[in-house]
């Protein structure tokens, strides 16, 4: 399979919402190309898609080439204008003919797109596409907007406040009230919302680079997207929590608030021993322990944070002395990744061209139209920018083909992704039963940043129905008992995942369940969209004092779920899949 076919294949997974760029090429092994050339190549086409679909549609080609998709043309439109070596395949190439004879044409709208946009050059195009600004430079131009996706960060109380950084880091930054003003602000612009669910976070998008300014680089400032803030939030953390449990910690975002909520709650109380209450970070994973404290260091939260290093939350015994005063746990588990906006994605926002405007369907009609059965793999050149040897030719290959490889693509990626599911919720589920078997806890929250209900409402209920739930006594907390930022987010679970769910596991487990109520209790964050957020997912659960088991010496409740003695097939699977789907710097996707 050539660069291009594979290259629609991740943008396809991408749109399809089967994970972030990143996850999506290097998360598969089998890439016939080099996976960074697939990466550089598809994260290229996407940042300029916006420009490229508008170049695409203006020029009529797709009404001319009935055959090419939108992924493939976009994406050898990209190498044909703009990348230094043009298209890398033959010159006989189905594909490459198809595209290079509208050169031209293809040339003289991208010029027109560039004057539209005011610039005076290629080079200015380029810069101002790198600057994410071409998306809402062409809505000036009269097409559609797509909202660039904001920089969320989180005022980290435990080294600075909100005010010092506005008066000093922001001070240049025009304050909006509305959080639109960011998404659509111009790339000359510097301004700054603050949000009204989640104290201390601010949304931002401005003319210098976050990743230089120097708070960040002292840890005052916390790149964390808006949803990721929501498990702390929702755990509310007060003087009563003298022990929390973060169970799967790493880098130490949800830590780290955890850590400033708790100081803050101490602080408001008048408790003046800072160190009666703390947090226990548990990380598996080696090197992402090690990224776990260098992060709760630099946020200075290891006053309140113990780091357990290379710790599988599951081996922590909830009977022995050392939980036993465990109030709280924070559950972020290792997930599809499916709700990730990344940087790559958020400010590239991949646009297919199509037909006539307003019609994105193109993609499956044309592919159905042409199926004539199974798509030849061709061998491709290993990268963008390899030259291809005089002589070689590849003529059987047709850009026909192409449509039908996309439509197979997407079939393959279903039954993958319902098999990585099946993986996954499996895994999600025996964590957050887990906590729930610690005797003392009193409130969990649940969290993944994934879209699919297999990892979210499914667990909550398949939780709630657990045999260590209706013992301990765990419900889910309500949406009338949430912190007041949680309580007034409008987006809540879907009501049919609860039923369809419940219905599944049969009369006994479901009696007690209130599917409204459940679906309400959950917390939902779209995937860009109007709130800026990423696809997330966060539930509570909480339990009164009442059905607070007793201490392990005295009463060790049936329920009680031993410690893992080795390392499960599927636990192994799940976290290898999803090594680093938040984590590459001080912040969630960077
Ligand atoms: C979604 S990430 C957590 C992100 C983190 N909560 C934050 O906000 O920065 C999931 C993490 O859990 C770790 N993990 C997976 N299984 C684990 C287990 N059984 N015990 C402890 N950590 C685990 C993974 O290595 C990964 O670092």
């Amino acid at each position: 399979m050539s660069l291009y076919y594979e290259a629609a294949e991740v943008l396809t997974s991408v749109k399809g919402n089967n994970g972030s760029l990143k996850s999506v090429v290097f998360g598969k092994k089998t890439w016939k190309s080099d996976a960074k050339t697939l990466f550089a190549l598809a994260a290229e086409a996407a940042k300029w898609s916006s420009v490229l679909s508008e170049v695409v549609e203006n020029s009529g080609i797709m009404k001319l080439e009935k055959n090419l998709s939108p992924t493939l043309t976009l994406l050898l439109v990209h190498d044909l204008l703009l990348a230094k070596r043009g298209i890398a395949l033959p010159g006989k190439h189905g594909l490459y003919v198809a595209v290079t004879r509208h050169k031209a044409r293809l040339t003289a709208e991208l010029t027109k797109a560039r004057i539209r946009r005011r610039l005076t050059s290629l080079e200015a195009l380029r810069a101002h596409v790198n600057a994410g600004s071409a998306d809402a430079q062409g809505h000036e131009a009269g097409n559609a907007p797509a909202p660039r996706h904001p920089r969320w960060i989180r005022i980290n109380t435990l080294r600075t406040t909100l005010e010092h950084e506005l008066a000093t880091t922001f001070v240049n930054y025009e304050r909006v009230s509305q959080l639109k003003d960011v998404a659509t602000a111009k790339a000359t612009q510097s301004v700054i919302y603050v949000d009204d669910h989640v104290a201390n976070l601010v949304a931002i998008v401005g003319v210098e680079e976050p990743t230089k300014f120097k708070a960040y680089k002292e840890g005052k400032l916390i790149f964390q997207e808006k949803a990721s803030c929501f498990p702390a939030a929702l755990l509310n953390p007060t003087v009563d929590d003298v022990h929390i449990i973060d169970a799967c910690a790493a880098p130490g975002n949800k830590t780290t608030h955890l850590a400033a909520l708790l100081q803050a709650a101490l602080a408001s109380s008048g408790e003046s021993d800072a160190s009666s209450c703390h947090v226990t970070a548990c990380e598996k994973d080696n090197l992402r322990s090690q990224i776990l404290v260098k992060m709760v260091k630099l946020a200075e939260a290891d006053s309140t944070v113990t780091v357990k290093k290379k710790q599988d939350f599951l081996r922590l015994d909830p009977f022995s002395k050392e939980f036993s005063n465990v109030t709280a746990l924070l559950l972020d588990p290792s997930c599809s990744g499916s709700g990730i906006v990344g940087r790559d994605e958020g400010t590239l926002n991949i646009c297919l061209p199509s037909l006539d405007n307003g019609n994105t369907q193109d993609d499956n009609k044309r592919g159905k139209k042409r199926k004539r059965g199974a798509a030849k793999e061709k061998p491709g050149p290993p990268a963008a920018d390899v030259k291809v040897k005089d002589g070689e030719e590849d003529q059987d290959d047709d850009a026909s083909d192409a449509l039908v490889e996309e439509t197979a693509i997407e079939e393959t990626d279903e039954a993958k992704l319902k098999a990585r599911l099946e993986s996954l919720s499996a895994f999600q589920l025996r964590l957050l039963t887990h906590a729930m078997a610690f005797p003392t806890a009193r409130k969990i929250t649940y969290s993944t940043c994934s879209i699919h209900n297999d990892e979210n409402e499914n667990i909550v209920v398949k939780a709630l129905s657990s045999e260590v739930a209706r013992e301990q006594g765990w419900k889910v907390m309500k949406r009338s008992i949430q912190v007041d930022g949680m309580r007034k987010w409008h987006k809540r679970g879907s009501i049919e995942a609860v039923k369809t769910v419940a219905a599944g596991l049969g009369e006994e487990s479901i009696s007690s369940l209130d599917y409204e109520e459940i679906a309400e209790a959950c917390i939902r964050c779209d995937k860009r969209g109007d709130d800026g957020t990423m696809g997330f997912f966060v539930a509570g659960f909480i339990r009164d004092s009442s059905t607070t088991a007793a201490a392990p010496e005295t009463k060790a409740p049936a329920t009680r779920t031993k410690p893992a003695k080795k390392k499960t097939k599927t636990t192994k699977t799940t976290i290898d899949t999803h090594k680093d789907e938040e984590w590459n710097g001080f912040g969630d996707e960077d």
